[in-house]
């Protein structure tokens, strides 16, 4: 079958790369269901993509389906350091994005692959509203854990008290969810977040949440049984993770990594099995110089062997560059490896690996418990707070080493030294390995034929090759021209466009 006569997904990103990870990876297993795939953000992006993975112009199959990829500019030059702020940087994307992206529709639809459905992740709510003006569904992939949703929904719709000026050290509690102590909860709510633009971003995809008609969670059921099984009655939520085991295409190739990945699986293979420690705290996050230190003095008296990933700041970010302690390197010896950008999943899958210390980010968080790994839990906000309470004491795959960056606690060198021993030997490692190998098992489960992400994906797959029709059929043709329709629907101003008549076009209709 050829990819025209695929239905068409268009999936919008925000260009952080935790949200694009869970998005393509969303793209794989749609595109595997046979749907046609086009992932799109940025073009900022689209180059690091492009340098950093295989990514070319031509469509990529993945399973019964295609992925490919366009990029749009954000209309900024390409050293525009307002990129960094996003109250600057989300307006500008939403201005360009309203106008590029029904373009970049209508295109599509002209070439032969008129779109029927748009998705997009947090942060760029206005895709839904471009896809409302053009009579598309939308949906949303929501990239954090189904609590994380819940408790900014009722943060959002003001149902329980959250800590405040007045009250800036309460508890809270949702419902089928353990008690949150007021730093437990996302970070962004907090009344004294460093970063409150984070919190109005993602406010911003809740005054949205009525339009798409789908929300797609990266999580499953059992991990989170009772709070999906409530939030369902309430929100359109759908369960498809973890998102980046995709049984139907294990091979699919296709990566959306902003950096090229250190080769580092040579160096795992050499070492003795759950020998190593992986370090890394995601994409975002970056640590004080202090706490680096103290964390690298842990490592090298804990006696483990390390890999540890230690990127550069973006240029603009204000980081000053983070140096490993004088001697650091020459008295871990082979014991450790220090690399810019890893690749996290391959990481996670090697048996050498004992354990992962981690920011607790929601994809690293999936990426362990899928794996079977366990962690030490070292968040500093947002999610991250509440991810690592699930970690230590809900999901019991992890170790407390801190309580996130609000607490402004130096974690020494014994603190660290301590919380590696814990998580590598003896009776508690042993138990946190046996409930991560329990939740790699209940992954796999879900994401075979027939389990509830599979399902779940399955009956979103069926929703939008019948929404499609729809879509078609609103536009009052048939399927042969639905395209040369949409294109025309999709302009916008298309009854001026095709009433003009065109001194040397073969097009010529005046109304
Ligand atoms: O990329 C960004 C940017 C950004 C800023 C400027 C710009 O030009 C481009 C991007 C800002 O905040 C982020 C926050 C993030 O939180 C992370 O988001 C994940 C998914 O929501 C969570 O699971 C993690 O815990 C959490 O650390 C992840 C990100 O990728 C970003
Ligand atoms: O060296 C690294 C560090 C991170 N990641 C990937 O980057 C994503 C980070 O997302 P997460 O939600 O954990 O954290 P964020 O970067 O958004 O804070 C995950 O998919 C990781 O597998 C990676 O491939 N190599």
């Amino acid at each position: 079958m050829g990819s025209e006569a695929l239905v068409h997904v268009l999936l919008v990103s925000f260009p952080g790369q935790g949200h694009v990870n869970p998005l393509l990876r969303l793209g794989k297993r749609l595109a595997s269901k046979g749907l046609l795939v086009t992932f799109t953000t940025p073009e900022s992006i689209g180059k690091a993509m492009r340098k950093a993975s295989n990514i070319g112009e031509e469509l990529s199959p993945v399973g019964d389906g295609f992925i490919r990829f366009e990029f749009f500019e954000d209309g900024w030059d390409e050293d525009e350091t307002r990129r960094q702020d996003l109250d600057q940087y989300l307006p500008q994307l939403e201005k360009v994005g309203k106008v590029l992206i029904p373009e970049m529709i209508r295109r599509n639809a002209e070439q032969g692959r008129p779109i029927s459905c748009l998705i997009n992740n947090p942060f760029i709510p206005w895709v839904s509203d471009v896809a409302d003006s053009l009579g598309l569904p939308s949906a949303m992939l929501w990239v954090q854990s189904c609590a994380c949703f819940t408790s900014y929904y009722y943060y959002y719709h003001g149902l329980v008290p959250f800590p405040s000026e007045t009250a800036m050290e309460i508890d809270v509690q949702l419902p089928c969810m353990p008690l949150l102590k007021h730093d437990e909860v996302p970070s962004f709510l907090y009344p004294t977040t460093p970063y409150p633009f984070l919190r109005r971003a993602i406010m911003g995809q809740y005054k949205n949440l009525d339009k798409p008609f789908c929300i797609l969670m990266d999580t499953f059921q059992e991990l989170e049984h009772e709070i999906i099984e409530y939030m369902s009655k309430i929100s359109p939520i759908k369960t498809v993770g973890p998102l980046f085991k995709n049984p139907k295409a294990p091979n699919a190739t296709v990566k959306g990594d902003f950096m090229k990945a250190d080769d580092c699986v040579g160096w795992l293979d050499s070492k003795p099995a759950s020998s190593i420690v992986y370090v890394s705290f995601g994409s975002v996050v970056y640590l004080k110089q202090d706490q680096w230190d103290e964390i690298a003095y842990g490592l090298l008296n804990s006696g483990v062997n390390f890999l540890w990933v230690m990127k550069p700041p973006h240029k603009d970010s204000g980081y000053e560059v983070l140096k490993m302690p004088e001697g650091f390197l020459e008295k871990a010896g082979d014991r450790g490896k220090v690399v810019q950008w890893s690749p996290q999943e391959q990481v996670l899958a090697h048996p050498s690996v004992a354990c992962f210390v981690t920011h607790c980010g929601w994809n690293s968080t999936m990426e362990a418990l899928t794996s079977g790994m366990p962690v030490v839990a070292f968040p500093q906000w947002g999610d991250q707070v509440t991810d690592a309470k699930y970690l230590v004491d809900v999901f019991k795959v992890g170790v407390r080493m801190c309580r996130g960056e609000a607490e402004n606690k130096l974690i020494t060198r014994d603190v660290v030294e301590q919380c590696l021993r814990e998580a590598t030997s003896g009776p508690k490692a042993e138990e946190m390995k046996q409930n991560a190998k329990k939740w790699s098992a209940a992954a796999e489960a879900v994401v075979a034929e027939g389990g509830s992400s599979d399902r779940n994906i399955q009956a979103f797959v069926d929703e939008v090759k019948r929404r499609s029709l729809e879509v078609l059929a609103a536009s009052g043709k048939s399927t042969a021209n639905g395209g040369a329709d949409l294109a025309n629907k999709v302009a916008g101003n298309g009854v001026a466009e095709l009433g003009e008549p065109k001194v040397n076009g073969e097009l010529k209709v005046v109304s």
